[in-house]
Order: structure tokens, then C-alpha cells, then sequence
């Protein structure tokens, strides 16, 4: 089969010692799936995951991710300056190539809405065929962040052998070079 037109396997990785314990319910998972299921119109799977803070084990989630031949994965929490927080060193350590405007973008649109965004480090990388983005935390930065950034993630997709994927056009116009 063209390992392009495959149905796309998207992974949601929650990074949050609260809601790993149960202390809180996890909102960002959620809302990051409600808002994929909106967005995208093409054939998806979406897992979720919750895991503590912590460089090794957000790394380790991550390579197994990448190995069972997940395409997008989303990461949210453990951006900020916190101790804990430390999901930019995991994120980094499985990198094989940085994309430096996601975070930029994601950033400006979020400093839109608080000046705390900028304690925020996301960003975005590639290891494999797989894309990682990281978001902040908080539930409300999700559709600011993936507004900010998706158009560009189709594209980013295709170039690097992961699955195709189609999104709605009232939601986010896909940036796609004519003829790709
Ligand atoms: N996944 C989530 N689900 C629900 N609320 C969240 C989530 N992540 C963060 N929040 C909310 O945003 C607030 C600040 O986010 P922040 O990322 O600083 O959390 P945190 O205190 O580092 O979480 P934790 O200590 O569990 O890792 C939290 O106190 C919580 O109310
Ligand atoms: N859009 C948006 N971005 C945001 C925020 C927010 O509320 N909305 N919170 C900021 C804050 S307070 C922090 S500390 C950083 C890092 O959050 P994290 O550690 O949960 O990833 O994200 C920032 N980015």
C-alpha cells in the first residue's frame, strides 16, 4: 500500500504529574482529540496517553511512539521553567531535526492572549517519519496553539513519509505546494 494513503495514527501524550495521580482530571487530552476530530476530515486513529513530568520517562513514551509507526504526536505540559518541567529536554533528546517556527508561531499567537506565554519553550521536532509537537499545559493553549500551527502540518507530513492527512478547509486551510 502507498504509505502515504494509509489511515494516520496520531498519538496525545498528557505530561502532567496531577493528572497522571488522578489529583485532576486531564482536559488537554481531550480538548487536543475533540479539536482533531473537528479538523481533520481523513481517516484517523487518536490514542491517548497520561505520564508524569520527568525527561526519561516523557523520552522513553516517546521513542516507543515513534518505533510502533505513530505520525503526529501531540505533547502537552512540562514546557514551562518549572524543575519539573522538563518535557523540551525529553522532546529534544529523541530529535532528530528541530522545526524552530512552530514554537515561534505558536508563541506569538499565544502572547496574543497572555503574557505568560512566553514561559512557555514548545516546539516542534521530527524523529523518523513522525512529527512531535509540543503544547503548553494549560487546556485553553491547545486550539490557540493548533490554530497557530496546523496549517503547516500536512505538508510537514507529507515530506517527511508519514500518512496523508486532509482537514476540514472552514477550519484550517491546508498550506500544500500545487501539484502535492
Ligand atoms: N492536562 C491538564 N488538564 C487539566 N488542567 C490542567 C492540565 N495541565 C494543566 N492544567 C491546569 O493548568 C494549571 C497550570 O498548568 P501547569 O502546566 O503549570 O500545571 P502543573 O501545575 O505543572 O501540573 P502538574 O504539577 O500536574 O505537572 C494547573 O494547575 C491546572 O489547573
Ligand atoms: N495560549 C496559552 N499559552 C500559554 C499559557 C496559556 O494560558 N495560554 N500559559 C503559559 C504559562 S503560565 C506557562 S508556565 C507555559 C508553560 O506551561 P506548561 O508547563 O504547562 O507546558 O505556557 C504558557 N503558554
Amino acid at each position: 500500500m502507498d504509505g502515504q494513503r494509509r489511515t494516520a495514527r496520531i498519538a496525545i501524550v498528557t505530561v502532567s504529574d496531577r493528572a497522571a495521580a488522578g489529583i485532576y482530571e486531564d482536559k488537554g487530552g481531550p480538548g487536543a482529540e475533540a479539536w482533531l476530530r473537528e479538523t481533520v476530515t481523513s481517516p484517523v486513529e487518536i490514542a491517548r496517553h497520561i505520564i508524569p513530568d520527568g525527561r526519561e520517562g516523557v523520552a522513553a513514551r516517546l521513542r516507543e511512539l515513534v518505533e510502533d509507526g505513530t505520525d503526529l504526536i501531540l505533547v502537552t505540559g512540562g514546557t514551562g521553567p518549572a524543575p519539573r518541567d522538563q518535557t523540551p529536554e525529553a522532546v529534544m533528546d529523541v530529535a532528530e531535526k528541530e522545526l524552530p517556527g512552530f514554537g515561534e508561531e505558536m508563541r506569538r499567537a499565544s502572547l496574543a492572549e497572555v503574557p505568560t506565554a512566553i514561559l512557555s519553550r514548545q516546539t516542534a521536532v521530527i524523529r523518523d517519519a513522525t512529527l512531535i509537537i509540543t503544547l503548553p499545559g494549560k487546556p485553553a493553549a491547545i486550539a490557540t496553539c493548533l490554530d497557530a500551527v496546523f496549517a503547516a502540518v500536512p505538508y510537514c507530513l507529507d515530506l517527511i513519509g508519514a500518512a496523508r492527512i486532509e482537514t476540514d478547509p472552514n477550519r484550517i486551510e491546508a498550506f500544500r505546494p500545487k501539484g502535492a
